[in-house]
């Protein structure tokens, strides 16, 4: 598969590299951000942790904004930043910034005009996995998760309908449950139609509720953030967990929004936690 570098750059003695491709999922090209440690220089393969970003983001704002490159560089963890949707101009797409480009929602949609290119549940757990193991000197066997928001929401989905992937999940902020918002109800809806039976697998409240399960989730979450009360949900997830016997680390984080003032505040504490995780 021909990847094409975009830029790279030093930092923290590893590298911050932009990487685009085409994409046999999407049908578009798709860029996205991998950070190499500067362990990644002996050979060895090294833990991949993935970041998914939420709405209106690429690859780009948590690279820029994230903090995440010294605890990744002190563990020699490779840390992968996807982009929320495919792109383009025969893309289809909405006037509001949550459905369409940037919103993704980390699913395959089944509706028009969506079908053919938005197919991010497989461009994330099935193209892009290949791409970086072939490209990076990636340890598959190793991999963890997390992501913000509709990035969160992508995390813990795919790492409870994936059991065996990850070693571990945690989220900034989730949308914990897309059934119970205007988020969700718009984006699932618009992707997947109007039976809401087949909303279930792509919503992480539901799917505990239906027997997935994870041993541990950690959870970060500001008490001042805007959208905590009317999309996010936070208390349903911590219902469904607790009947489910997950161990649900949540921590509200008092004065903290929704903004990467938040996430790269807490960021190195996800990747410590990630590392203990992943063995290292
Ligand atoms: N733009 C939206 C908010 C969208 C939003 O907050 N997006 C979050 C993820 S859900 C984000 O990370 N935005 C990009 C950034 O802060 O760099 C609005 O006007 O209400």
């Amino acid at each position: 598969m021909a990847l094409e570098t975009v830029s790279t750059n030093t930092a923290f003695g590893g590298t911050q590299g932009v990487y685009r491709h085409k994409s046999k999922e999407t049908r578009t090209d798709m860029t996205f951000a991998v950070y190499l440690p500067p362990q990644a220089g002996n050979g060895h393969k090294l833990p991949v942790l993935w970041y998914l970003s939420g709405l209106t983001c690429t690859h780009a704002n948590v690279m820029e904004k994230g903090e995440y490159r010294r605890a990744c560089a002190e563990h020699g963890i490779i840390f992968v930043a996807p982009d929320t949707s495919p792109r383009g101009e025969g893309v289809a797409d909405d006037e509001a910034y949550d459905m369409g480009q940037g919103a993704g929602f980390y699913l395959d949609a089944t509706e028009e005009p969506w079908a053919e290119h938005f197919r991010m549940e497989s461009y994330i757990m099935k193209e892009l996995p290949g791409i970086i193991e072939e490209n990076f000197t990636a340890d598959m066997t190793r991999q963890s998760i997390t992501g913000h928001s509709m990035g969160g929401h992508g995390a813990l989905t795919l790492a409870l309908k994936n059991p065996g992937t990850f070693r571990s999940v945690s989220a900034f902020a989730p949308i914990a449950s897309p059934l119970s918002c205007q988020w969700g109800q718009k984006a699932l809806g618009g992707y997947l139609g109007g039976d809401q039976s087949s909303w279930r697998r792509h919503d992480t409240v539901a799917l505990i509720e239906d027997g997935a399960h994870m041993r541990e989730i950690l959870v970060d979450q500001g008490d001042a953030d805007g959208f905590l009360k009317d999309q996010l949900k936070p208390d349903l997830l911590k219902v469904a967990c607790e009947k489910a016997d997950i161990s649900l680390n949540f921590r509200l984080q008092p004065g903290y929004d929704h903004s990467y003032y938040f996430i790269s505040t807490f960021m190195a504490e996800h990747i410590d936690w990630h590392a203990n995780k992943l063995g290292i």
